[in-house]
């Protein structure tokens, strides 16, 4: 039997279902971020889905034809690429390391501001040239980011691969460099490093499975719509 894969997604539309449009909520500091736009979007959950003890991830909203599931914001990019919800918000940082062709993303909500970049010790930035490596060692949640960027500039890199805590990982000795998400510095400052290049900036996207934009345009298209003039609101 032969797998789905993001290239081939499963149909999403469940009998039950048919009709409900899904929409894929990251777990965590985006979803803190996102209550004002939401509200605005005219989109509210189900009571129990910010309490974080709540055992359930699929919630109805006041909208009969929109439920939402909250998932971790590594995954929803692949809960919408392999067409299990037909609308998403993720980091654009998700969206780079995965690369789904499946994938749509139209709106920047300008949530989650943030970068993603290299980092190293203090000690060692600037003793040496970058521009003479032909390798380097890399910790980090986003392995591909990570090859992409040195592979570019003709690097190869070998890449740990680590979930989080990646600032220690130069300090024990796994990797000499760390590819992670910098906003503040405060975390690469209390841990020794420094940025040393930025490769790409990260806000929130709003993400849509780009067949579901064809086979059920007219609801994705009125929610696109309803995000869009959300973010065209001034803020109170
Ligand atoms: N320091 C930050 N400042 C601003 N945005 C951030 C920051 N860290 C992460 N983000 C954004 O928020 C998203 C989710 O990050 P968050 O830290 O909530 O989850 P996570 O740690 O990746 O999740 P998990 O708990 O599943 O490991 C990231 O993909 C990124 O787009
Ligand atoms: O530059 P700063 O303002 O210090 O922010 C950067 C930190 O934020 C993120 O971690 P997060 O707080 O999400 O914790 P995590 O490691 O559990 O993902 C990221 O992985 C950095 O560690």
């Amino acid at each position: 039997m032969d797998l789905p894969t993001a290239a081939t997604p499963i149909d999403p539309v469940t009998p039950e279902d048919a009709g409900t449009i899904v929409l894929a909520l990251p777990k965590g500091r985006i979803l803190a971020e996102l209550g004002p736009l939401l509200e605005r979007t005219g989109i509210r959950p189900a009571d129990d889905f910010r309490d974080e003890d709540s055992r359930r991830l699929r919630f109805p909203t006041n909208h009969p034809a929109l439920d939402v599931v909250r998932v971790r914001p590594f995954d929803v990019a692949t809960f919408v690429a392999f067409g299990g919800a037909h609308l998403g918000i993720c980091g654009a940082d998700v969206l780079m390391e995965f690369d789904y062709p499946e994938i749509y993303a139209p709106l920047d909500l300008g949530l989650g501001r943030c970068r993603v970049s290299v980092a190293e010790p203090v000690a060692v930035a600037g003793a040496d040239d970058a521009k003479r490596w032909s390798r380097v060692s890399v910790a980090t949640k986003y392995p591909n980011i990570a090859r992409r960027h040195f592979a570019a500039r003709g690097v190869q890199a070998e890449v740990v691969h680590l979930n989080g805590a990646m600032e220690l990982a130069p300090s024990l000795g796994l990797a000499s460099l760390i590819v992670d998400l910098v906003q503040t510095g405060s975390t690469l400052k209390a841990n020794g490093l420094v940025e040393t290049e930025v490769i790409a900036p990260v806000t929130s996207r709003l993400i849509v499975n780009r067949t579901a934009l064809k086979t059920r345009s007219e609801a994705i298209g009125a929610w696109l719509a309803r995000f869009r003039a959300a973010l065209a609101e001034p803020i109170a």
